[in-house]
């Protein structure tokens, strides 16, 4: 089945010297199976703060609540089924494609595994990534984009149903994005839920994602479909000039480039308890019901697709673990010392 996360009211604080600093401000929203999101905002507004808090990557709210289909949200259990891929990684460059796969689906398929059924796992990964034809190029010799989609072919080796993704495309040209964002999208389609957070998106990349979630100041100030942000801030009077990109265009509103505007769209919003903002057109046309239920029908019949969850959820022996880290250790260190004798 596919998950829904939901959070309400959540607070985030750190405290910065003498300050107590607050990073999510009461803030709300929902992110559905089937979808591929893409949290947005100015620089600083807190996007990677809740992409951790969320993925239980090391912070916990001070207040309010994370809800996974419904139900709070239990760390343990949650921590089976969702992956973070962090912007930067950190892959040893001492490897090949095949041989970092490998290294993977021992920590993320079950050890019960055998060696075929991982190589299986991995040529269907590869596959899907584009990257069968990389096999045994070494991570230094792949371009940005290649080394992203390993980054990401790693994480969804066992299947979870979700995956959170720090700036995936960030630093990519935009044929590289766009191949990542497609990739996202076909996960997305399969019934996986998809967060990921990205800076300046161009107009034509955002197109390809099913929802926006706008940030400022730890707060939000837009959730809804991308082609919904213009209307939503023409109800505020700001008109998107033809030739802008709307994104571009709710970051300056957020950064106060046209006004003190950031109270209002986040009252209009309701700081993220609004789901999707939609135009009044749609509401008396009764769009909004219509769209519900749709969305509602999906995660209901939604089916990822065949899974190796099941397998990967046993924990590899501690004793394994130590042997395929210190065999790993020892090529690490070998390939260091004498690069000329096996690139
Ligand atoms: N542990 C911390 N202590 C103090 N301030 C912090 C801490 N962690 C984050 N911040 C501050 O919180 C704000 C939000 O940080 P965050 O990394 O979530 O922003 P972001 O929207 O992801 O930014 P960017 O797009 O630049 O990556 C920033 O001003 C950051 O400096």
């Amino acid at each position: 089945m596919g998950i829904n996360i939901k959070f309400a009211n959540v607070n985030y604080r750190v405290q910065d010297g003498k300050q107590t600093k607050i990073l999510l401000n009461d803030i709300s929203g929902e992110f559905r199976a089937g979808e591929l999101s893409a949290v947005i905002g100015p620089s600083g507004c807190g996007k990677t703060t809740l992409l951790n808090l969320l993925a239980g990557y090391g912070i916990q709210t001070n207040s309010g609540c994370v809800y996974i289909n419904d139900k709070p949200q239990n760390a343990k259990e949650f921590g089976q089924k969702s992956r973070y891929v962090l912007q930067h990684d950190d892959i040893s460059p001492h490897f090949t494609v095949w041989e970092t796969m490998m290294f993977a689906s021992n920590f993320k398929l079950s050890h019960r595994c055998s060696r075929a059924q991982k190589e299986k796992v991995i040529y269907e990964n590869l596959e899907k990534f584009h990257m069968s034809g990389k096999i045994n190029s070494i991570m230094t010799k792949l371009s940005g984009g290649e080394r992203k989609r390993i980054s990401i072919a790693m994480e969804v080796m066992d299947n979870p149903p979700i995956l959170f993704l720090d700036e995936p495309i960030t630093g990519l040209d935009e044929f590289s994005a766009t191949q990542c964002l497609r990739i996202l999208k076909q996960l997305a389609n399969c019934g996986h839920t998809i967060v990921c957070s990205l800076h300046c998106p161009s107009a034509r990349l955002l197109q390809m994602v099913n929802k926006v979630y706008a940030m400022a100041n730890g707060e939000c100030i837009y959730q809804g479909r991308v082609d919904n942000i213009v209307p939503f801030l023409n109800d505020l009077n700001l008109n998107c000039p033809l030739t802008h990109n709307p994104t571009d265009f709710i970051i300056e509103v957020a950064t106060k480039s046209y006004g003190e505007y950031q109270r209002i769209m986040v009252d209009k919003i309701s700081n993220g308890h609004i789901y999707e903002w939609l135009p009044k057109k749609s509401l008396d046309l009764g769009i909004i019901d219509v769209r519900k239920v749709e969305i509602l029908h999906l995660n209901d019949n939604m089916q990822l697709s065949p899974s190796s969850l099941e397998l990967s959820e046993e924990m590899l022996p501690w004793f394994k673990e130590y042997n395929i880290l210190f065999i790993r250790f020892m090529q690490q260190m070998w390939r260091d010392m004498f690069p000329e004798k096996w690139k």
